[in-house]
């Protein structure tokens, strides 16, 4: 057991810098997180953790953007700043101590070096709403979203949507990351991408400092340098996962599942092929944890394959499905296959994409799911 002083130098962190990163950088940054969802209280507690570590980089106090909602009569900021838990998104994970639930966006970003964003996607638009106006000029942020944004004028990835509305510049983590499991410490990989900004001068945050803030001994940080390539397999795998939900849910077996998983990966490295030529590194769909590693685990136990899975037993209507299963969680792979099959539909491109295809004819237009192997057969 330690000492009572060896315990609160714990508790304090350590004030001196290890030599690898001592006099590198020229401040401490402060940490803000915008959402707390399943992921955004995950991702909250390990950054918050190395704030509480290393306060020779970072501040200690990292609040954290709650949109405020109701529990049994009690604020959702108020039960996570006196419980230290997230009982709604994210129940019995103890949070630190040194994490704040703040209701007001604003106090969050305003003076915040770092932000980390993290929300379902179709929000995205509106909560940078509610950051406008702010000067981002020299601050940065990891968007940790997995989506894409399909309009009018066609697709663009999410860091660059927050770039464009905010004037602040976002780089990407992404990975095989279920949060439940991270947020127990179960050891995971994920990736980073960082490029630095067009302002960058020395001493400013680089993808070193990135990783110092996510790098946990349970959460393993591989730093890439393709944001694009790492935003299209996190956003497209939802659909996939729900295409191996199907399947299961009809009863197939396991080879059926990877039949789905193969195709899958297939059409998500089309996908930043054609809609962003010379982008994407392919190599990262096959060795980093945001290409096929994700593609695994979200098949095997997220959100997108229960939702697959109880559409194929019960036939219900997906978002019926999605509330009846997660409490207030989102399945992202039921927005972004609207999307994905709303651009291929503009570009007149359904044909190079028959598995992302037939999931969206499965769950939106009565196709049976016995045509799915047909539909994909090479
Ligand atoms: N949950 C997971 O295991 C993982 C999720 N992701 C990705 O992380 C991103 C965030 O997901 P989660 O944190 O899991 O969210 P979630 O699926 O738990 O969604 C709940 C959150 O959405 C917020 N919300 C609801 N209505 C809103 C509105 N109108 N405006 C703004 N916010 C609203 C709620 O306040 C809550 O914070 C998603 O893009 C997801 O694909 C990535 C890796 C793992
Ligand atoms: O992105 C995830 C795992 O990496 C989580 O996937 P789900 O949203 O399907 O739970």
């Amino acid at each position: 057991m330690p000492t009572p002083q060896e315990r609160l130098a714990q508790l304090r962190g350590n004030e001196d810098a290890p030599a690898s990163v001592a006099s590198k950088y020229n401040k401490r940054f402060r940490v803000g997180v915008i959402g707390s969802g399943n992921w955004g209280t995950a991702v909250a507690k390990i950054v918050a953790e190395n704030c509480l570590e290393k306060p020779y980089l970072f501040h200690r106090d990292v609040k954290m953007w709650v949109r405020e909602e109701e529990v049994s009569d009690m604020k959702l900021t108020d039960i996570i700043n006196s419980y230290h838990e997230n009982v709604k998104y994210l129940p019995e994970v103890t949070l630190p101590f040194n994490l704040f639930a703040e209701p007001d966006i604003r106090k969050v970003a305003d003076g915040a070096d770092l932000l980390v964003i993290n929300l379902p996607h179709q929000f995205l638009g509106s909560v940078c709403d509610q950051m406008k106006g702010i000067d981002f000029s020299k601050s940065s942020a990891i968007s940790c979203l997995k989506g894409i944004n399909v309009s009018a004028d066609g697709v663009e990835l999410l860091h660059d949507v927050v770039e464009k509305k905010l004037g602040l510049h976002c780089g990407v983590l992404s990975g095989a990351n279920i949060a439940s499991e991270v947020a127990r410490e179960r050891w995971s990989e994920t990736t980073i991408a960082f490029p630095l900004p067009s302002w960058y001068q020395q001493g400013d945050a680089d993808d070193n400092l990135i990783k110092e803030l996510f790098y946990r001994p349970y959460f393993h940080v591989q730093v890439s340098d393709d944001v694009c390539g790492a935003s299209i397999s996190g956003a497209l795998k939802n659909v996939v996962a729900l295409g191996a939900g199907l399947v299961e849910g009809a009863g197939w077996g396991d080879n059926a599942k990877a039949a789905v998983m193969r195709r899958g990966l297939l059409e998500v490295i089309m996908f930043g092929n054609v809609f962003f030529p010379g982008k994407c590194r392919p190599e990262t769909f096959t060795t980093e944890s945001a290409g096929v590693a994700d593609l695994i685990t979200s098949c095997a136990g997220g959100r997108n394959v229960k939702v697959g899975r109880a559409f194929a037993r019960t036939g219900k209507p997906l978002e019926v499905i999605e509330k009846e299963l997660l409490n207030g969680q989102s399945a992202q792979g039921i927005i972004t296959g609207r999307e994905v099959m709303e651009l291929l539909t503009a570009t007149k491109k359904e044909d190079e994409f028959p598995l992302l295809g037939a999931i969206y004819d499965i769950v939106h237009n009565k196709l049976h799911i016995s045509n799915l192997p047909e539909r994909i057969a090479d």
